[in-house]
C-alpha cells in the first residue's frame, strides 16, 4: 500500500475531565504524535503486517523526536513546519478537534510529493494509493490531474480519503477515484446533500457511484458502517464501543477494508473487508493513541444487514 497525505500534522491531544467552553481547561495528559489520514491508515496497515509506505511533505527537524519508525516514511523535504491540530478529549470520549489550516505547497513541491509517490507505487506495486487528508489550498493543488494515473501505474487503484470539498472537487475535474470513505459530515459537504437518514446516505452514496466512483465506504460512527460498491450494499455493526478517542477511528476502519479487499466485485472478501473495517474502528476509539494495535482488534460479532432506509444517522 502506498499513502499520500499532503498537509500531514502533529497532533497534540490533551486529556480534560470534560471540555467546558468558555471556560479554563486543564488538560492531565498531553499525548503528540505525528498524525494525518494517510500517516494513520499506514500506521495501522503496518501494524497489522502490511506491506506499506506514507509519503508526506515534512520539515523532519521540526518532527524528528516523533519519528519512531523511520522506514514508514519517506519524506519529501519542504520548508513550511508541519500545522499543530489540537484534539481535546474528555474522559467521556467525546472529541473536539481543531485543526490548523494547511500552508499551501510551492508547485515544485508537488511535482516532488507526485515523483516520490510514483516512485513508491513503481516499488510496492500496492493494490491501492490512498491520498489522505486535506490538501492544501494553493493554484498548484486545485489540479488533481497529476494523481489519476498514479494507482493505475502500479496495476492498483485510487482512494480518496479527503474531505468532502476535495473529493467533489477532483471528481468535478475528472479525477474519480476507486473508493472514497466519508463520514457523515463529509458525504454531505462531497454530494451537498443534507443527511438525516440511512436512506439519504444510500442516496448520497449512489450519486457518487453514478458519477463514476467505484465504492463508497461511509462511516457512521457508533453506528457502524455501510459499503457500497456498484449495486451492492451492506451494512455493518459491532456492539458500541466505551469510547477513549475517535480520532484517528474513520483511517482504522478504511486500512481494515483495504487491507482485506482489492476493489475487485467480489462480495465475499468485500463483506470480510467490511467487517474488518468496523472492528478496526471500534479498536480505534477504544484507545488513546490514534493508531491500533492489531492485537487489540476484538473479534466481535459483526452484524451485516442491508440497511434500513429509515433509520436516523443524524
Ligand atoms: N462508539 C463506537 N462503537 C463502536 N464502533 C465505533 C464507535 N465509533 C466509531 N466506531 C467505528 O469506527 C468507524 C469510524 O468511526 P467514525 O467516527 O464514523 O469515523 P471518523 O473518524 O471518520 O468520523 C465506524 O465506522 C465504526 O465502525
Ligand atoms: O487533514 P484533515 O482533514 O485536517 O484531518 C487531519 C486529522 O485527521 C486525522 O488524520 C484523524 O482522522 P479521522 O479521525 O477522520 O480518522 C488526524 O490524525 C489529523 O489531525
Amino acid at each position: 500500500m502506498v499513502t499520500v497525505t499532503p498537509a500531514p500534522s502533529i497532533d497534540r491531544v490533551y486529556v480534560v475531565d470534560a471540555l467546558r467552553t468558555g471556560s479554563v481547561n486543564r488538560a492531565h495528559r498531553i499525548e503528540v504524535d505525528i498524525g494525518g489520514n494517510g500517516v494513520n491508515l499506514a500506521r495501522d496497515l503496518r501494524a497489522a503486517g502490511n506491506d506499506v509506505v506514507a509519503v508526506v511533505p515534512l520539515d523532519l527537524e521540526s518532527v524528528v523526536d516523533l519519528v519512531d519508525d523511520a522506514s514508514l516514511f519517506r519524506v519529501v523535504p519542504v520548508a513550511h513546519r508541519p500545522r499543530v491540530n489540537t484534539v481535546i478529549v474528555g474522559s467521556d470520549g467525546v472529541t473536539t478537534n481543531v485543526n490548523q489550516a494547511a500552508t499551501p505547497l510551492t508547485a515544485p513541491e508537488w511535482r516532488s510529493l507526485r515523483a516520490a509517490a510514483a516512485q513508491e507505487v513503481r516499488r510496492l506495486r500496492p493494490d491501492w494509493v490512498v491520498v489522505g487528508g486535506t490538501v492544501p489550498a494553493g493554484a498548484a493543488s486545485l489540479d488533481p490531474g497529476p494523481w489519476a494515473d498514479l494507482a493505475g501505474a502500479g496495476g492498483g487503484r485510487l482512494c480518496l480519503d479527503s474531505p468532502g470539498a476535495v473529493v467533489a472537487g477532483w471528481i468535478e475535474r475528472g479525477v474519480v477515484p476507486d473508493l472514497v470513505s466519508p463520514n457523515l459530515a463529509e458525504l454531505e459537504d462531497a454530494t451537498g446533500r443534507r443527511i438525516g437518514t440511512m436512506g439519504d446516505v444510500l442516496d448520497a452514496a449512489a450519486r457518487l457511484i453514478d458519477r463514476g466512483v467505484g465504492a463508497v465506504l461511509v462511516s457512521l460512527g457508533a453506528r457502524g458502517a455501510v459499503l457500497v460498491d456498484g449495486d451492492d450494499i451492506r451494512w455493518a455493526r459491532t456492539p458500541p464501543a466505551l469510547v477513549v478517542n475517535t480520532t484517528g477511528a474513520g483511517d482504522a476502519a478504511l486500512a481494515g477494508l483495504v487491507s482485506r479487499w482489492n476493489g475487485d466485485r467480489d462480495g465475499a472478501a468485500a463483506e470480510r473487508a467490511l467487517t474488518d473495517a468496523v472492528r478496526w474502528g471500534r479498536a480505534a476509539v477504544s484507545r488513546m493513541a490514534p493508531t491500533i494495535a492489531p492485537d487489540e482488534v476484538d473479534c466481535v460479532r459483526v452484524a451485516i444487514d442491508a440497511p434500513p432506509r429509515s433509520l436516523r444517522v443524524d
